[in-house]
């Protein structure tokens, strides 16, 4: 799915995501971090076309074959679609032969028109689309510089999506307008056929700071509230028809699959945060001088991916706090997102995710059913791998559902039900 503001990473190549405009933007939604522009843009900086080509050629050069783009805003679109033409035409350009190159973007969706949608279908772009649910809860908070909601807007650029059949999905601020209505959200979501879904909590802009844990203007307890109600919901019987990130991201470990979520995995991936003049980061989370990595436009991209700072970035996650090495859930969670740690002022211990207790509500609240819905999906990995003529496993092999069991021990019972 669209990496979005949490990072996404299913192989082992380096993801970047660039701030292409900087902060500039067309609304100014209110909880937003970058909303300085109060929705007058103004002159919009673009990326250096020089920093541009730079970056694409020297990352095409390091790529495995696999190389993913994420264009984040501000307002990504206010770049104008000229240069994202000038994007894939250096892609194109300077990627190796056979390299797999993907881009994803995050809009508002209310500069999409017919002709966006075109080339984001011809070059097979993932969209992600912010909206924080029907009518009146997006435009409670989603807004222009007047306070004139943006529902009606992103809808119709959603329509130009689906004219064209442009992949994208939904990405949902959960705050205090709607984190108590999780049935509204998941009803709104089947009305409007949208199949792909994932929540971010809001942060306080107001309150962040360098190297502090980040703040939140929805508690634990009602985020834990939230997914749990989401999740009964989602879960739809046994037969989930759409896409939850979260809920997809625990499924995946049920079935001893790496989380392809930041927040689930064990460490963060190795993924370059681009600002728009080239300063690089390794996390969007970690905007500050302690964790800058150098800049696309100055230093080789070799130096910045060697830069010792990404190995203590890297070093964050797996320095779990002690309720989290103990936690029955390590394996679905691995303590959340560093950034959130240390939540409480008394700092000589590192608490766990400000999160933690809304996780292991939903854990908890899932696990049976989680735990079932795995074993169909086992059941039928199963039955293709025998329908399609290969050989049932030997009792002592290990099982190829990935467990690491044998087959003895593991999805032999589902032999007879084949
Ligand atoms: C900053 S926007 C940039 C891209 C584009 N303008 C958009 O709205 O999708 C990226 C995502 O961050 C979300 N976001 C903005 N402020 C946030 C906050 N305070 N807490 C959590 N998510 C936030 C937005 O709703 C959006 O989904
Ligand atoms: S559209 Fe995106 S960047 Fe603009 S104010 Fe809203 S969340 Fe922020
Ligand atoms: S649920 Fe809480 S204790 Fe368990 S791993 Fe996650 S953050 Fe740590
Ligand atoms: S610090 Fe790690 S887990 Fe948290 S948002 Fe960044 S990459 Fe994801």
């Amino acid at each position: 799915m669209v990496q979005s503001c949490l990072t996404s990473q299913q192989h082992s190549h380096i993801g970047v995501m660039w701030k292409t405009v900087s902060e500039a933007c067309n609304l100014a939604c209110d909880y937003c971090y970058y909303s300085s522009c109060g929705g007058q843009p103004g002159k919009i900086d673009k990326i250096d076309p020089a920093i541009l080509e730079k970056f694409i050629k020297e990352y095409m050069a390091l790529t495995n074959g696999v190389a993913s783009f994420a264009w984040q805003g501000g307002e990504p679109l206010l770049a104008g679609l000229d240069f994202f033409k000038q994007v894939v035409f250096l892609q194109a350009k300077y990627a190796p032969k056979n390299t797999i190159i993907s881009n994803s973007l995050q809009t508002n969706a209310t500069l999409i028109t017919e002709e966006w949608a075109r080339f984001f279908k011809q070059y097979n772009f993932l969209i992600g689309v912010s909206l924080d649910g029907p009518n009146e809860i997006n435009d409670a908070r989603r807004v222009t510089g007047h306070g004139k909601g943006s529902f009606d807007r992103v809808m119709r650029g959603i329509d130009h999506l689906r004219n064209n059949q442009v992949d994208f999905n939904i990405l949902t601020v959960i705050h205090q307008d709607n984190v108590g209505k999780a049935k509204e959200l998941m009803e709104f979501y089947q009305q409007e056929g949208f199949n792909h879904v994932q929540f971010i909590p809001c942060m306080d802009f107001r309150a962040q700071e360098p190297n502090k844990p980040g703040q939140y203007l929805v508690t634990p307890k009602q985020y834990g509230q939230f997914l749990c109600e989401a999740f009964d919901i989602w879960y739809n019987d046994g037969n989930p028809n759409r896409s939850v990130r979260f809920f997809d991201n625990i499924l995946s470990a049920y079935l001893h699959q790496e989380a392809e979520l930041c927040i689930h995995r064990q460490t963060c991936p190795k993924t370059m945060i681009l600002e728009q003049n080239g300063d690089a980061y390794p996390c969007d989370f970690y905007i500050n001088d302690d964790y800058k990595l150098g800049n696309v436009g100055r230093d080789s991209l070799e130096d910045i991916l060697n830069s010792p700072k990404y190995d203590d970035f890297l070093g964050l996650k797996p320095a779990l706090p002690d309720k989290c090495k103990s936690c029955e859930f390590l394996k679905l969670c691995h303590g959340g997102c560093p950034r959130n740690r240390a939540w409480s002022q008394a700092d000589e211990t590192v608490n766990p995710d400000y999160f933690c207790e809304s996780y292991m509500k939903v854990y908890k609240h899932g696990h049976e059913r989680m735990e079932r819905l795995a074993e169909n999906i086992k059941l039928q990995w199963l039955r293709n791998h025998l329908k399609a003529g290969r050989p049932k496993p030997e009792r002592n092999d290990f099982c190829l559902c990935g467990s690491g069991k044998k087959f003895k021990k593991c999805c032999e019972k589902f032999v007879q039900m084949v």
